[in-house]
């Protein structure tokens, strides 16, 4: 990994808990990188209603943070939502592109949400929105996530995207 080493990563959002997850990502490697974020748009809907639409924002953040950001490797991580005949489930992705054009994509934990989480984003609001509302809190979307709220903060979701991301690396990584 030795190559990977003072690399520029650009992650495509300034949200506090994606950015830990580049963090916890990168050092699980044991690599040490300049991290920089930038504000770049999802290209998707500020609530995607699918997993594809939810990939798709990842890749659209990753490229936006490569060229943006002026970095070796850049980061999407982009949350959502999945309808299933199962249930709603909220879904994440992640994607990292480099500047020779490689791409990776990791998906994250899928859980399943609540009924009354799921009627509200069915009238079209936002989890983030939802999840502060659900849980009397403010901000969730930049601390422990929804995943934290519902998993006793057992799993917060910079481990989730720390999770997806590692994927999403791996292929760049092995020869
Ligand atoms: O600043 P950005 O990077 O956009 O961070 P975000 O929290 O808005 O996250 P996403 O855009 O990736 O998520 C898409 C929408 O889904 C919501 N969302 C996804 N996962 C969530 C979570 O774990 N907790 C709260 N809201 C979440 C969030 O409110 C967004 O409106
Ligand atoms: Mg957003």
């Amino acid at each position: 990994m030795e190559m990977w080493n003072n690399r520029k990563i650009a992650i495509g959002s300034t949200n506090p808990a994606k950015i830990q997850a580049v963090e916890l990502a990168f050092a699980a490697l044991s690599i040490a990188v300049e991290i920089v974020p930038v504000d770049v748009p999802s290209g998707v809907s500020p609530q995607p209603q699918t997993d594809t639409e939810t990939l798709q924002g990842a890749r659209n953040r990753a490229q936006a943070a490569l060229q943006q950001g002026q970095a070796d490797v850049g980061i999407g991580l982009e949350g959502g939502i999945q309808r299933t005949e199962w249930g709603m489930f909220l879904c994440n992705w992640a994607c990292a592109i480099t500047t020779s054009g490689q791409e990776g994509l990791g998906g994250g934990l899928r859980l399943p949400l609540p009924y009354d989480i799921a009627i509200e984003l069915d009238k079209g609001r936002e989890l983030g929105d939802v999840i502060d509302a659900w849980a009397g809190r403010h901000g969730v979307r930049k601390q422990e996530g929804t995943i934290g709220i519902l998993t006793q903060g057992a799993v917060r979701r910079a481990d989730m995207f720390r999770d997806a991301l590692l994927c999403a690396l791996a292929p760049l990584m092995h020869r």
